[in-house]
Parts: structure tokens; C-alpha cells; sequence
């Protein structure tokens, strides 16, 4: 067991506005440390009439200019390799929205080297497989989303989810022994590093289309991938099974601000109730003597509860924003981080037997033992002996009857049909001649008759070893027996004991549904064979470019001028020029490793291993990886013709150099080379796929994301044409069915918790200037021919805008 409190960090998250006065302190021998100093006349929301400095301690701080790298490098590094041990490990990122939690937990939206500590555990993770022979690995993968107190599977592959609710809902489910089961929540297995990094783009991709503008999930949701892992030594029924959580919990900000410092919040300062009851059960695990801790306040501690205080290894990032508009929300998560650092988890060692394994390894063995205890009494050997074997057992006994030395023994083996012929050796033998029998070598010549005492001696050196043989052989059957029968009850209990729970939670949710256990993978494993494929992350893609297919003329027009000033667009401009840029490296590298393949002949067929490319631009392209015995054929050869010639030299009398041979050298130093080159290549092209395939997904996701944002946005600025059509006929604000008008963007706006940050997310990206001219000005919309269709109306009215708003560009005058 490893106890062991929980480690917190800070990171800071870089920032262009004016920022407070703080300092990091990485010098200091336990760690480091982050100070703000607030002046107490900080007009800028912070009020401070107590004190000017706040200082925090932490295992280390993270200033704005450090790299992701760095951070999984001394933040994840250690947890992973503990997982990799059968340690349970939880990271999880606190802060508030915008501070640059999923940011740091699963990375950036732009370039590769943003990637954050999801991606790159993964990848740490299967290397560390690939290089580990000396144990077997399985991985499945779990993604959680918990909105609003309920929780949805992000995996789920049979859903397409428009919106939230659209997912499978979780629930949690607890046994007599208080564990919690999560019930319909999808281990989905993952056999590598793009399988997994699959898993994580599709519940991310499910994320994202879930979430509306009105209802941004991302903010105010907690998620939670874990990636479960089952180890075993080849052969051995002892398993590992660890648990790694990465979480990136919501954002952590209260509604308004608490005008002093340090004043303990009351539950309706937060936005997110479930952060508040994280907070009481931080609370209450930092107290002493505290016996009622509140986990089952919310499904989120409920679910973090072995992390939180159980058995796990955890680490808490303090998301931290330097700004001074921000500072006293970054004073609050680093006062919950520093009483984070009091919870003491006990760690344990997650081993278990497998019995089912045991079962048939324990019946191998006894199948050897029957096997040795039919040789042992012969039983299932009738056959006869065969004439070799019967001359071989009669040059053993000679041998053995002609040593003087009384502690020779005759090593028949566990066979009775040559210690019964040995028997009737001796007793023809004996009959024949008793007295050369009785004194062995060195009586031949002697005479009388046979003694008892070597009669003895022989019956007790025939007799013991088998005897003992038998009789160990009987123990240890009698043992294995015994070992089979405490096995099989255990399963059966443990069978029973599952029937149980499941008629249970029959009863309680009114269906048979078995349950998803959390612990109890192997169930989960069975049920959850579904493959995440590229293919239903494309299904989701799909349904976004349908809808750009379905676009009317006028939408389509719109959507042009939308695109090329909406924000993400230079991303997307940016990533199209970075993707062929590494096309082209990955093609010139693809051309590398295809002339080494053509230098190796014959061609090989146990390659150690391939790299597929699928990519459009260059058509399905398969790499092998050659192995080292195939490499560097040519040279190879003509480094065996030197020898050959060398040795003919020596054979032919020419005086042979005692030096070594230069020609020979410079063609080892050759092979040598090409080694080298030929796999620093291939480990390029390797890592140059995995980037190719980031940075697809992240293109993937700014286009998904680009026509949601427009989507969202045609569909207010039609509401609004149409309540702006209505106002004008009935000259009030109101529809003419009553109705109360659509809510403007700016309202829409209100809603939400001052941060500009999270607005600029949580809004569809503003509309383009043109647009918004389109909105403004153009011709009366009374003058317009309407069908009274609603969405053929908006459509209508969208595209003459759009067009006008074309012709006002290139400076044609508008016809009315
Ligand atoms: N260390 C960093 N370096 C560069 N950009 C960052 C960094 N941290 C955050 N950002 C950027 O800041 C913005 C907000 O970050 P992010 O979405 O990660 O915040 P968050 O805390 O997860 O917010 P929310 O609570 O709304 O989910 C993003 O555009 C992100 O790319």
C-alpha cells in the first residue's frame, strides 16, 4: 500500500491583457510557489482590506511560457508509470472557465504540439506495450460526460446526438459493499494508439455537437476518460487491474463576486452545484476525525470517490488566470488546491487471481501428475518392451552389479515394466549364479549361498524411491484436488453473488438490463465488443457535411462569406498548409523507405511490423518496417564475397593481413549506417503519421465546428428577420400569435456568467461584418414575396440579404 497525499501543481495560463502582480518560486527545496500581490485599492473587482500577499505552496508552478511537453513530462509521467505498476491514478484540472483546463487535460485545437495530456499518455502508454514483452496488456477505454447531475456515455457508437440528451444517460448504482457501478456506461476495448486516439476525437466530436449555444455543456460539464488497464505476466493468473482517470471538471467560478476575500462562499455562489459539494467533500476529508464524508452528494464525487480520499494516486492541476479582472478567482482555486494537498489516498496494489485461468492451470497440472503416476505404476503402459530398451536395462544392471560402490542405485526412471524385467534379470541371475550375484565384481571366483542381506539391500533400494514417488504424487493430487474444488466454490459465490445484484437492479430500475460494472470489466468486456472505427466518427462528420449539402443557394452564399471571416478560419487555412506540408515530409520520407525496401532482396516475409498510411493525397500507402536481418542486403552480400575472398587468399598461400581489412570495415561501417538511417526514417514517417492524423481530426473538428457556429447563427438571425417582419406589419414587438420575441444575440449573451472567454465560446461566432450589414440595411422586408413557410421564408429572406450584401461589396448599386 502507498499513502500518499494528494499532489497539486499550478499552471498559469498565458495571457496579453494586463495581468495581476504575482511571482513563481521553483527554488524552494519542498516545492514551489505562486504569490499574488493585490492591492487593496484594486478598483478591478478584487477587494482586499485585509491583507496584500497571497502565497501558495505547491509540488511545483507552472508559468505561463511552459510547454505542454513539460507538463506531461513532470505532471502525468509519474501517474502514468504508477498505472503501468497496477496503481489506480486520477489528474484532474480545477480552475475556472477559460483558465485552460481542457487546454491542458486533452489540448488545443490548432497545432500538434498543443496536444495535452490525454493524447500523450495514450501514446506513453502503447509504446511502453510495444517495448514490454514480458507482460500481456488489454486497455478499454470509458468516456463520461456529467451535465447537470446526470451522466451521459460519450462513447456510445450507436447514437448520432444532436443534442445531450440525444446520449445514453449513465446512472450510478451501488452494491451492499458501497461500490459504485455505472450503469450503461460502454468500455470501449482499444488494442492501440490510434484506436484509442480515436475513442477520444469520437467522444470529443460527440461532445461538441451535443452542446447548444443556449446550453454550453463544455463549460459547465465535467468529463471524465478513463483508460482501464489489465496486465498480466504471460501463462500467470495473477492480474493487475488499474484505473486512470483524466478529468477536466467544469468551470469553477462563482456567480458574483464575494467583495472580501477569503469569506467562506455559500452553495448559490457557484455556478456548478456539483463543484460546491467536491468542495464539502474536500472539506470534510481535510478535517481530522471526520467520519462522514458526503461523496454521495453528486454523481461526480460519487464517481472520483476512490480518488478523492481512496484508493488512488492523485494529482490536482490548479488552473490558474493571472489576469487582474481574474485574480480573485484564481486565489480561490489555489486556496481549494491547498486543502486538496491535505487528502491522504491509500493507494493499493491492484492484484487479483484469476480463477477461470487457475482452474486450467491447476487441471494441466494434475494431467502431468496422472501422467507421472502412470508411469510411476506402469498402469497405462502395456506395451512391451522393445528389444533396444531391454538390451539397454540389461547393460545397466551389468554396470550397476559391477560397481563396488554399495550407494550406486540402478536409475530405471518410473516405468514398472523395466523394474519388472529387471526383477526376472535378477532372479534368472540369481538361479544361475547365486554367488557371483552376491559378491558382485570381485567374488567370481567364490562360492556359497545367496545371503539375505543383499537381498534386503536390494528390495529397499528398489522399493523407497518409488514408493516415496507414489506417495508424493498422491499428496500433491490429493492437494490440487482440494485447491479445484475452493476455486470452483469461489466461483460459484462470486456467480451467485452477481445473479443477486443484477435481480437487484432488476428490481430497482424495472428491467433486466445486466449491469455495467465499473470493477467487473470482464462482463463489460464481453458485451462491449463494438469497434470504434474511423467509420463512426465519420458517421458524425457525415451528418455535417449532409447538412452542407442540403444548404439552399442563398445559405450556401452565406455560408461562403460566414467562412472566410469567421475566426477559426485562419486555423483551418493555417492547419490546410501545415497537413500538406507534412504530406509532402511524410511522401519524401514514404519514398525513403520504399528504396530501402527495394534494396532488400529476397523480399521480406516476416516483417516486424507496418505502417498504413489512408490518406487521400497519397492513396492507401503501406511502409514495412524491414528487419534487421533483411536490411542492407547488398552490402551484406558483398561483405561475404570479401570474406570468401580473403579466406581463399589465406587458403592460396598469399600472406593474409593480421590487420583488419579496410574494405571490410568500410562496408560493416555501410550496413552500420544504413541501420541507422533507415530506421531513424521509418520512426519519423511513424511519428509524422500520428501528426497527420492529429491534425486531420483537429481540421475535421474546425470545420464541424464552423458549420455548427453557422448554423446557430442562421437560424437567430432568421428568428430575428422574421420578428423583424412581424414588428414592422403589427408595429409591436410581439409575433402575431402572441408569442414573445425570439431572444436577440445580446440577451442571449446576458445569460451568461460575465467572462469573456467563455462568451466568445458559448455564442456562435459572431456574424461576419458583411452579415451583420446583411441584417441591418437591404431592402424592407415587407417588400419581399414570403411563401408563409417559416423556414422557406428565413431562406428567402437570408439569401436576398447575402446577395445585396455581395452586390454593396463590389460596389453594384442594390435594385429596389
Ligand atoms: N497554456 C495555454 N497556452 C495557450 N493557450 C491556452 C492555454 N491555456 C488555455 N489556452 C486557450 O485558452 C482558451 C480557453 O481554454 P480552455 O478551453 O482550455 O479553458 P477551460 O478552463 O477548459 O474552460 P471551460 O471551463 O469553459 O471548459 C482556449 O482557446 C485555449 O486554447
Amino acid at each position: 500500500m502507498v499513502k500518499q497525499t494528494i499532489q497539486i501543481f499550478a499552471r498559469v495560463k498565458p495571457t496579453k491583457k494586463t495581468t495581476a502582480v504575482y511571482s513563481v518560486d521553483n527554488e524552494e527545496q519542498s516545492g514551489g510557489s505562486l504569490e499574488f500581490v493585490v492591492p487593496r485599492d484594486l478598483a478591478d473587482g478584487f477587494i482586499n482590506n485585509k491583507r496584500e500577499s497571497y502565497r501558495f505552496r505547491f509540488q511545483k508552478v507552472f508559468d505561463h511560457n511552459i510547454k505542454q511537453e513539460e507538463i506531461f513530462e513532470a505532471i502525468a509521467k509519474p501517474v502514468a508509470d504508477n498505472v503501468l505498476a497496477g496503481y489506480n491514478g486520477t489528474i484532474f484540472a480545477y480552475g475556472q472557465t477559460g483558465s485552460g483546463k481542457t487546454f491542458t487535460i486533452t489540448g488545443g485545437a490548432e497545432r500538434y504540439s498543443d496536444r495535452g495530456i490525454i493524447p500523450r499518455i495514450l501514446s506513453y502508454l502503447y509504446q511502453h506495450f510495444s517495448h514490454d514483452s514480458s507482460m500481456v496488456y488489454t486497455t478499454h477505454i470509458s468516456y463520461l460526460e456529467i451535465y447537470n447531475e446526470v451522466g451521459y456515455d460519450l462513447l456510445d457508437p450507436r447514437h448520432e446526438p444532436s443534442n445531450l440528451e440525444d446520449l445514453p444517460k449513465v446512472t450510478i448504482m451501488e452494491d451492499p459493499e458501497q461500490n459504485i457501478h455505472l450503469k450503461n456506461l460502454s468500455l470501449q476495448p482499444s488494442a492501440n494508439e490510434e484506436e484509442a486516439l480515436n475513442l477520444l476525437f469520437l467522444g470529443d466530436t460527440n461532445r461538441m455537437i451535443a452542446e447548444t449555444p443556449m446550453n454550453q455543456a463544455s463549460t459547465r460539464s465535467h468529463c471524465i476518460f478513463t483508460i482501464h488497464l489489465c496486465s498480466r505476466e504471460p501463462g500467470s493468473a495473477t492480474l493487475r487491474r488499474s484505473k486512470l482517470h483524466l478529468v477536466d471538471l467544469a468551470g469553477s467560478e462563482r456567480v458574483g463576486k464575494t467583495g472580501v476575500g477569503g469569506l467562506i462562499l455559500t452553495e448559490a455562489k457557484y455556478i456548478n452545484l456539483s463543484l460546491h459539494y467536491l468542495e464539502q467533500v474536500i472539506t470534510a476529508l481535510s478535517e481530522k476525525n471526520r467520519s462522514h464524508i458526503p461523496y454521495r452528494n453528486s454523481m461526480m464525487t460519487s464517481v472520483l470517490r476512490d480518488s478523492l480520499g481512496g484508493n488512488c494516486m492523485t494529482t490536482m492541476i490548479a488552473m490558474v488566470s493571472v489576469e487582474k479582472r481574474n485574480v480573485d478567482e484564481s486565489i480561490s482555486t489555489c486556496r481549494f488546491a491547498q486543502r486538496v494537498a491535505m487528502i491522504k489516498n491509500e493507494a493499493l496494489l491492484n492484484e487479483e487471481l484469476d480463477p477461470s485461468l487457475m482452474i486450467s492451470r491447476l487441471k494441466k497440472e494434475i494431467q502431468c501428475l496422472k501422467e507421472e503416476l502412470a508411469l510411476v505404476t506402469g498402469e497405462q503402459r502395456s506395451d512391451e518392451l522393445t528389444q533396444e530398451e531391454i538390451q539397454r536395462i540389461e547393460h545397466q544392471l551389468k554396470v550397476f552389479l559391477d560397481d563396488p560402490d554399495p550407494d550406486v542405485t540402478l536409475e530405471l526412471g518410473p516405468d514398472m515394466r523395466k523394474i519388472r524385467h529387471c526383477f526376472s534379470l535378477l532372479k534368472v541371475r540369481l538361479r544361475e549364479k547365486p554367488v557371483e550375484l552376491r559378491m558382485g565384481n570381485g567374488a567370481q571366483n567364490g562360492a556359497g549361498d545367496f545371503s539375505p542381506l543383499p537381498l534386503s539391500s536390494i528390495r529397499d533400494s528398489l522399493d523407497s524411491p518409488a514408493n516415496r514417488e507414489l506417495l508424493k504424487l498422491k499428496d500433491m493430487l490429493t492437494q490440487r484436488d482440494n485447491e479445484i474444488s475452493i476455486l470452483v466454490s469461489m466461483l460459484k459465490k462470486e456467480k451467485r453473488k452477481v445473479q443477486e445484484t443484477n435481480a437487484q437492479l432488476a428490481k430497482f430500475s424495472g428491467s433486466q438490463s445486466p449491469l455495467q460494472t465499473s470493477s467487473s470489466s470482464t462482463d463489460a468486456e464481453k458485451r462491449l465488443k463494438h469497434e470504434a472505427s474511423d467509420d463512426s466518427i465519420h458517421a458524425e462528420h457525415a451528418k455535417y457535411k449532409r447538412n452542407g449539402a442540403e444548404l439552399s443557394m442563398g445559405r450556401h452564399e452565406a455560408f461562403e462569406i460566414f467562412k472566410t471571416e469567421h475566426e477559426d478560419n485562419i486555423t483551418l487555412e493555417d492547419n490546410k498548409v501545415i497537413l500538406k506540408q507534412r504530406f509532402a515530409e511524410a511522401k519524401e520520407l514514404g519514398v525513403q523507405v520504399n528504396q530501402a525496401k527495394s534494396r532488400v532482396k529476397p523480399y521480406p516475409a516476416d516483417l516486424a511490423m507496418d505502417i498504413t498510411l489512408p490518406w487521400t493525397e497519397m492513396g492507401q500507402q503501406k511502409y514495412y518496417l524491414i528487419s534487421e536481418s533483411h536490411m542492407s542486403y547488398e552490402l551484406k552480400k558483398q561483405l561475404d564475397t570479401r570474406r570468401m575472398q580473403m579466406a581463399a587468399q589465406g587458403v592460396l598461400g598469399n600472406q593474409p593481413s593480421t590487420e583488419s581489412d579496410p574494405v571490410e570495415e568500410r562496408l560493416r561501417n555501410q550496413i552500420e549506417e544504413e541501420k541507422k538511417q533507415y530506421k531513424s526514417t521509418f520512426e519519423r514517417l511513424k511519428g509524422l503519421k500520428t501528426e497527420i492524423d492529429h491534425l486531420q481530426h483537429l481540421h475535421q473538428r474546425s470545420k464541424i465546428k464552423l458549420q455548427k457556429d453557422f448554423q446557430d447563427w442562421w437560424t437567430q438571425e432568421a428568428a430575428r428577420l422574421q420578428q423583424d417582419q412581424r414588428s414592422e406589419s403589427t408595429g409591436t414587438g410581439r409575433s402575431q400569435d402572441g408569442s414573445p420575441s425570439p431572444p436577440s444575440s445580446s440577451s442571449l449573451h446576458d445569460r451568461h456568467i460575465d467572462n469573456q472567454d467563455r462568451a466568445r465560446r458559448q455564442q456562435p461566432t459572431p456574424p461576419t461584418k458583411e452579415l451583420r450589414a446583411l441584417s441591418s440595411t437591404g431592402p424592407s422586408s415587407t417588400s419581399i414575396p414570403l411563401t408563409g413557410d417559416q423556414q422557406t421564408d428565413a431562406d428567402i429572406l437570408a439569401f436576398i440579404k447575402a446577395r445585396q450584401n455581395l452586390l454593396t461589396r463590389t460596389g453594384i448599386s442594390f435594385p429596389h
